[in-house]
């Protein structure tokens, strides 16, 4: 794992993209796994000024998000469906075929994420996955004790899970469905590249215990630990708690990867 600082959550937005862009550039065909949140929001703000002014082409693009609520139709405005529609999808040459979410409305979950999980490995696997942090640790909707190895399926959502995503439910943590369709823990660690980006003052806490504390199923983001290439990227406020921030504040300098990331930083 490497961990990369960014001065503030602007330029973290602007490199997250970057990177993003850069994958789709050097393989138009790329297999691009997507999250929500709204970390994210600033990212695709980005990717789509990038389509629009520099022909950032997501023509041969395939994408796979991390998830989606139980019960919600993909019409329904507080659905990951609608979110992705709407910060993305929407705005570039990405055609419905092209974009994979798991069927919340699935008559069967269980099989919805086996189907989920069979779709990336027939699309070639993904190669650069974009993930957010939980308050509680999880990455996607893989909550607290779930297992490392976890394919695609239904979850129950944690009550702190359902605290931080009332924000789409009229503030009200009871209106967040109680169940949705995850893509595992394990599967996202067969992707072949991982950006997972922190931004903001809620989250300095559990990025400290994610990077510097165990490898835990209480926190799903831990397990990162054990992919070889995984890239974390995370604003000043996220990184206020760490406790090495010596060794990253090195590594930054002397990492050709990490120094590399310093110059492309130093256009946005
Ligand atoms: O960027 P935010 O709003 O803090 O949200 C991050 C959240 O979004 C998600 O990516 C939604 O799946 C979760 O992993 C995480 O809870």
């Amino acid at each position: 794992m490497k961990v990369f600082l960014c001065p503030n959550r602007e330029k973290l937005a602007a490199l997250t993209a970057a990177l993003l862009a850069a994958q789709i550039r050097t393989k138009p065909e790329s297999v691009l796994g997507l999250a929500t949140g709204r970390t994210m929001e600033a990212v695709y703000a980005r990717l789509v000024l990038a389509h629009t002014t520099q022909q950032l082409d997501f023509s041969r693009c395939t994408t796979f998000n991390l998830d989606e609520y139980a019960g919600l139709a993909p019409t329904d405005p507080r659905s990951y469906h609608t979110y992705m529609h709407q910060h993305l999808f929407q705005h570039v040459n990405l055609t419905a075929e092209q974009t994979h979410l798991p069927n919340g409305m699935a008559e069967d979950l269980s099989a919805e994420g086996v189907r989920y999980d069979a779709l990336i490995q027939q699309a070639g696997g993904i190669d650069l996955q974009l993930l957010g942090l939980g308050e509680n640790g999880h990455i996607g909707f893989n909550e607290p004790l779930a297992s490392l190895s976890s394919r695609s399926r239904p979850v129950v959502l944690a009550p702190e899970t359902r605290q931080q995503n009332a924000g789409l439910f009229d503030g009200n943590p009871d209106s967040v469905p109680p169940r949705a369709l995850t893509m595992g823990t394990g599967t996202i660690l067969e992707s072949r590249r991982i950006i997972l980006t922190v931004s903001g003052t809620s989250k300095a806490r559990i990025l400290q215990a994610v990077l510097e504390g165990p490898v835990t199923a209480q926190k799903s983001a831990s397990a990162l630990h054990f992919h070889n290439n995984c890239l974390v990227l995370a604003d000043q406020e996220a990184a206020s708690c760490l406790t090495t921030r010596n060794a990253i504040d090195h590594a930054m300098q002397h990492d050709p990867e990490l120094s590399a990331l310093q110059t492309l930083l130093t256009a946005y």
